[in-house]
């Protein structure tokens, strides 16, 4: 049986998890860790991760950018998995999580969906045909108006697919507002819509003359998340000191 913590137990997500893993054989969530502890859990809940001395397996983290530090910081003094799915790390927290990886196991994705994994693949192979024939790349994501982060870091990831399968020459932009020049050949424009309840949706549009190609992505539900989490957590409890993703869980 795997013993999880769920850091962020009472956020959107750690809601999800905790009902999805109610249905699992071989996992519980022994404990959560919270900034809001107001509603019941059938597991302790604490406000802080340094409060926690419930002994776990593995943790999952769907929190804030803003709690990632103390958390890495945990999970290397006691030694323990942990699935970074929190998005919106600064480039000096990425660094931290790299470096984190050489002490314990770490599994950082930006969606834990099947659906956004496969097209992380797909992406490279269009790429490499559409770019050289002078295609132009765009990125739209729309999500919730309660998100804290953008461009998503889902948007992020798709982007670097399609520049690591082009050699990494392309440049991202975000906003357009202040530039009074034609986009150049090697960007990628990323854009942001915030709005209502929309769970998540990525476009990824590839324009050439007369033809358009376009990817999208549509989750209807935080579900496809939480099983994949669920799934990252039961694949890298036990695992040895190392950077996973999702790559190692879902086989294509
Ligand atoms: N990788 C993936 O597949 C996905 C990633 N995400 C990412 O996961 C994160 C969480 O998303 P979501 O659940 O929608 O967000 P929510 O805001 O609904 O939940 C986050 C929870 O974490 C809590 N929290 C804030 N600070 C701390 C802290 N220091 N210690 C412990 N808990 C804390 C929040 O409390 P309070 O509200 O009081 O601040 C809140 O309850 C986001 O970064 C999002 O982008 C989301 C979906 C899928
Ligand atoms: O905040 C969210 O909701 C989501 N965040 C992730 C991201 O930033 O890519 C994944 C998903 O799209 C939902």
């Amino acid at each position: 049986m795997v013993k999880i913590l769920m850091h962020g137990c009472n956020g959107k997500m750690g809601r999800m998890i905790t009902e999805i893993v109610k249905n699992e054989e071989d996992a519980v969530i022994a404990a959560g860790v919270d900034k809001f502890t107001g509603i019941p859990n059938d597991y302790p809940v604490f406000e802080k991760i340094t409060q926690c001395d419930v002994g776990v397996d593995v943790v999952i983290d769907f929190s804030n950018a803003g709690a990632v530090d103390e958390l890495l910081d945990y999970c290397v003094k006691k030694s323990l998995p942990v699935v970074l799915c929190t998005t919106g790390l600064s480039d000096e927290q990425l660094k931290k999580v790299d470096e984190c990886s050489e002490k314990i196991a770490v599994l950082k994705s930006a969606n834990m969906s099947m659906g956004i994994n496969l097209l992380l693949k797909l992406l490279k192979d269009a790429a490499k045909v559409l770019a050289p024939a002078g295609y132009d790349i765009e990125l739209v994501e729309k999500h919730h108006n309660q998100k804290l982060d953008a461009p998503s870091g889902t948007a992020l990831a798709l982007a670097d697919s399609i520049n690591e399968a082009m050699g990494n020459e392309y440049e991202y932009v975000y906003d357009r507002s202040q530039v009074r020049k034609k986009r150049d050949a090697k960007e990628i424009g990323i854009s942001a819509v915030r709005a209502g309840t929309i769970v998540g949706e990525h476009e990824v549009i590839f324009a050439g003359t007369d033809e358009v190609i376009e990817f999208k992505h549509t989750a209807y539900s935080r579900s496809v998340f939480a099983k994949g989490a669920v799934e990252a957590g039961k694949f890298l409890a036990g695992q040895p000191a190392g950077m996973y993703d999702m790559g190692d869980v879902i086989q294509f």
